[in-house]
């Protein structure tokens, strides 16, 4: 996707922010642009507070000086702007390519409102070719992967599982510090009777299936930015 595409998303999805919001900020390079766009609201006078989905999001947001919480101190949001790396018509999503799950998932559960921003590339009639993420505690490791393997079989699905490297070959460790495995399903046809199976397997801190979580999604192609669910609706 190339940036012009993402930046469309990013800044279309901005124009929903207003004077007061509390804000979930998404990680990813997507995610990215709608930072910097409201690093330049907020250098031009927006008044808004913020929580981070990352320590990436959290240090480009005080590099921006935009005014940053904890859910701590700001345990509801009214919206949260984030990207995904699938995205299906009934707005499910796989995420946690960049490795940000778990924190993304708490801070959507925690917002009245999240809006996906990506390219009309991420959209697909079924989830599952992008591998999905499932992030594990490090002890147990070889126990926790086989009780995925099964969960994954019980729901119908059947795949691959890779534990997500680093590029200097050593293993990824998540904000949380936790490992990843990636999924490599292919099709996921259940996606709650997946989401469910896994919730359950003891050492599995959280997966990538974002399901009832999003409200909209701006996605940009050629031809524009395209609105999928209702920007407006709150969850709750
Ligand atoms: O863990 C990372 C996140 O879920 C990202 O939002 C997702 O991977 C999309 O990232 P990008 O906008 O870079 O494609």
């Amino acid at each position: 996707m190339s940036e012009d595409l993402k930046k469309a998303a990013a800044l279309a999805a901005l124009e929903l922010v207003r004077p007061g919001m509390r804000l979930g900020l998404g990680t990813g390079s997507t995610a990215r642009h709608f930072v910097d766009g409201l690093g330049a609201k907020v250098a031009a006078g927006l008044e808004v507070i913020c929580v981070a989905t990352s320590e990436a999001t959290q240090a480009q947001a005080e590099s921006l000086s935009i005014p940053m919480s904890t859910l701590d101190e700001t345990p509801e949001l009214d919206l949260t702007i984030d990207g995904a790396d699938e995205i299906d018509s009934a707005l499910r999503l796989i995420k946690g390519g960049g490795a940000a799950l778990l924190r993304e998932k708490v801070v959507a559960a925690a917002s009245k409102r999240m809006i996906v921003i990506a390219d009309t590339g991420k959209q697909v009639e079924t989830l599952g070719r992008f591998p999905l993420p499932i992030e594990v505690v490090p002890f147990g490791l070889e126990a926790t992967r086989r009780a995925v393997a099964a969960a994954i079989a019980s729901s119908g699905a059947s795949g691959e599982l890779k534990l997500r490297k680093r590029t200097d070959g050593a293993t990824l460790l998540t904000d949380g510090g936790h490992y990843i495995l990636d999924a490599h399903l292919g099709r996921i046809e259940l996606p709650d009777v997946l989401a469910l199976a896994l919730n359950q397997v003891p050492g599995v801190v959280e997966h990538g299936l974002f399901l009832g979580l999003a409200n909209a999604a701006f996605l940009a192609g050629s031809d524009g930015v395209r609105v999928l669910g209702d920007p407006a609706g709150e969850r709750r």
